[in-house]
Order: C-alpha cells, then sequence, then structure tokens
C-alpha cells in the first residue's frame, strides 16, 4: 500500500491469510470460511467478524445488499445453510439441536452501552433463518452518515447455538457461533456527524477500541486481558481467548482518500493477525462424563444430607443436656431430612433414552438457622 507520506511510511506491506479484491463473490467468500462453520457442529467455539470503517462492505458481507438475492447471500445465510444441510447429511448419527440468538450492542443515553433482550430461538430451516435475521436488520439501529447512507449504529451479533448427540456413544457436542458485525470505525470529522451521532461515533470508536486492547493484551500474553472494559468484549469472552476458533474480515474502502483509514484498519488486522490462541477445543460430554458427574452430584448429597444429620443430632444432644447454650436449630432432624429429596428422575422427555438415567434433584428450604457447632 502506497500513502502520501514521504520516506519510510510512502510504502507499507501487509501479509494476510487472504485477499479477496472488488469483484470476489459473496460464494467465494463463504468457501473460504466454510471449514469453520462446519466446526461449531463438532463442538467447537467460533467467532467471525467483520471490522472495518464505515460503508467498507461489512454488512455486504454478513449478511448482504440490502435487496437480497440468492448470489447476494452473505456469509450468515449461507453459514447456517451449510449446518442445516450438514444436520441433514448426518441425520442417522447425530440428533442435533440448533438455536439463534440475535444481539445488538449499541450507545444507549444511561449507561453507555446496552445489549437488548435476546431470546434464543430454535431454529429448523432457513426460511426460519431468513425471517429471523430480516426481523434483526429492521430493528437494528441504522443512520445515514456522510460516508453511508444506511450505516449501522450498533454491533450487530448473530450468535448460532448447536447442541449435538451422537446417536451411537451418547456424547453431547456443544459449539456456539458468533458472526458479529461490528460497527463502522470512522473519523468522526469525516462523518460530519454533532449531537447524539457524534457521541455515538465516539462510543463506538471506544468500543472498538477495547477489542484492540483485548487483542494486543492477548498477542502480548499479558496475565490480565481487560475483557471488562466493554459489553462486546465481554460478550464475545469465550471466543477471543484460547478455546475457539476466530476469523476476522477486515474490510478497506477502495476510494483515494481513505488510505488513512485504510492503512488504520491493516495495522489493526496486522495485530489481530499476530494473536496465537492456542489449540481450539470441542465442547465434549461424554456419556461416561456424564454418568461420573450424576455420581458426583449425588455423592456430594448425600454428604450434605449427613452433615445435616450430624448437626441435627449435635444441637438434640446439646439442648437436652443443657451443655451448650448456643447451639440452636429451628428445625428437629426429621424436619430438615423431610426437607431434602433426592430423585432419581425417568426420562423427562419424548425422546428414546435422551434424558436415561438423569439425576433430577429437589432441594427444598434445606437450610439450619443460627446454628453454632461446639
Ligand atoms: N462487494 C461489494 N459489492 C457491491 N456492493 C458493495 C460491496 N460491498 C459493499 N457494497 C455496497 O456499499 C455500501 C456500503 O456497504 P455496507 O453497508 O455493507 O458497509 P458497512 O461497512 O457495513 O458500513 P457501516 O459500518 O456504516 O454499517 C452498500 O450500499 C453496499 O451494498
Amino acid at each position: 500500500m502506497t500513502s502520501s507520506k514521504q520516506g519510510k511510511d510512502a510504502r507499507k506491506s501487509f501479509t494476510f491469510n487472504r485477499v479477496f479484491g472488488p469483484l470476489a463473490t459473496q460464494a467465494e467468500v463463504f468457501v473460504d470460511m466454510q471449514p469453520l462453520v462446519r466446526s461449531v457442529l463438532d463442538g467447537y467455539n467460533v467467532c467471525i467478524f467483520a471490522y472495518g470503517q464505515t460503508g467498507s462492505g461489512k454488512t455486504f458481507t454478513m449478511s448482504g445488499p440490502k435487496i437480497l438475492t440468492e448470489e447476494g447471500l452473505g456469509v450468515n445465510y449461507r453459514a447456517l445453510n451449510d449446518l442445516f444441510d450438514i444436520q441433514a447429511q448426518r441425520r442417522d448419527t447425530f440428533c442435533y439441536e440448533i438455536s439463534v440468538q440475535m444481539m445488538e450492542i449499541r450507545n444507549s443515553s444511561q449507561n453507555g452501552i446496552a445489549v437488548p433482550d435476546a431470546n434464543r430461538v430454535p431454529v429448523a430451516s432457513t426460511s426460519d433463518v431468513v425471517d429471523l435475521m430480516n426481523l434483526g436488520q429492521k430493528n437494528r439501529a441504522v443512520c445515514s452518515t456522510a460516508m453511508n447512507d444506511r450505516s449501522s449504529r450498533s454491533h450487530s451479533c448473530v450468535t448460532v447455538h448447536v447442541q449435538g448427540r451422537d446417536l451411537t456413544s451418547g456424547t453431547v457436542l456443544r459449539g456456539c457461533m458468533h458472526l458479529v458485525d461490528l460497527a463502522g470505525s470512522e473519523r468522526v470529522d469525516k462523518s460530519e456527524v454533532v449531537g447524539d451521532r457524534l457521541k455515538e461515533a465516539q462510543h463506538i470508536n471506544k468500543s472498538l477500541a477495547a477489542l484492540g486492547d483485548v487483542i494486543a493484551s492477548l498477542a502480548q500474553k499479558n496475565a490480565h486481558v481487560p475483557y471488562r472494559n466493554s459489553k462486546l468484549t465481554q460478550l464475545l469472552q469465550d471466543s477471543l481467548g484460547g478455546q475457539a476458533k476466530t476469523l476476522m474480515f477486515v474490510h478497506i474502502a477502495p476510494e483515494p482518500d481513505a488510505i488513512g483509514e485504510s492503512i488504520s484498519t491493516l495495522k489493526f488486522a496486522d495485530r489481530v493477525a499476530s494473536v496465537e490462541l492456542g489449540a481450539a477445543k470441542t465442547n465434549k460430554e461424554g456419556g461416561e462424563v456424564k454418568e461420573l458427574k450424576e455420581q458426583v452430584a449425588l455423592k456430594q448429597l448425600l454428604l450434605m444430607f449427613l452433615l445435616l444429620q450430624i448437626a441435627c443430632l449435635k444441637a438434640a444432644l446439646a439442648s437436652k443436656d443443657g451443655e451448650n447454650e448456643s447451639i440452636r436449630s429451628t428445625h428437629s432432624s426429621p424436619d430438615i431430612l423431610r426437607d431434602i429429596r433426592i430423585s432419581h428422575a425417568p426420562p423427562a422427555s419424548g425422546h428414546p433414552g435422551e434424558e436415561a438415567g438423569c439425576l433430577e434433584v429437589f432441594i427444598f428450604q434445606a437450610e439450619i438457622h443460627s446454628t453454632t457447632f461446639s
């Protein structure tokens, strides 16, 4: 990249995994990220970001153009389509449940940034997803700036939750994929915004800077990573740290006067590319692990039960002998024992074998008031 500056700043070179030109199709972009998307079905956490200055094509990459055509479909739709296709192919070996959550992180007058209520919606087909995303797009905070007439003024995050059960071994895999269309980074002077819009732009830049700080800390392998400095980094903590697979699409505008912005975007991308996340891990819970966890939970409850019984016996003994006035319990032993119920529940749902052997524990008011042990 050649800038108008003289000397060592005149020419800069950056290296990335892949570069897409202005004529690259949406399908070509998706093919490159497809293996990553697929790994969510194998129990990995995946995070895909779109970063770049206002108007550089982030929403186009993630969702598509304003008027959607099949060729125009962005990576969000393609990713979910792909997941449904594989779900159908693995029908005989895996049972998958897929749900989608749409979140928007935007500037709010009270406490800076808000994440509106976001429910997980189960989805079973592409049309379910299209309906959901259309709704999300409609609700997204958008305004016209000098740099983009449909500028997104918030970070939008589509989170896909996948749970798959191996029909033979009972192993349960849980994967989650965040598809994040970040709000545009922009020089506030160039976007010509004022008042609330200016504040909003400053806020967006602040949360993008917080993302940059987290990435810098990860790159330097600092002991402390400042995830809590923004809602965005808090939300994505599980996908920015060690065990996830992360991909960032970085967008630069082709206009010559965007060069300053493009260089700072590329520097940001360079920093991101230097982060070593370490080996990604699957979220796998084997049938045996599940059984062991249930046994541990049962043993812990029995232990609690025995401790309570000892406490009650001590209290009863002490009050009988009048030896220790400070030992009191509001319940007698049988009452306390009545309050703890342990049930080994039968399968709750209609899916054969799904919850078989599952332990349900109900604890009602298992508490001892003002008890002091001698
Ligand atoms: N590869 C592309 N091919 C054709 N048109 C594109 C392409 N990328 C972006 N555009 C068009 O450029 C305009 C701006 O793109 P878009 O809204 O995706 O930018 P953005 O980076 O999301 O902006 P903001 O951060 O302000 O929301 C839109 O009209 C979009 O359709």
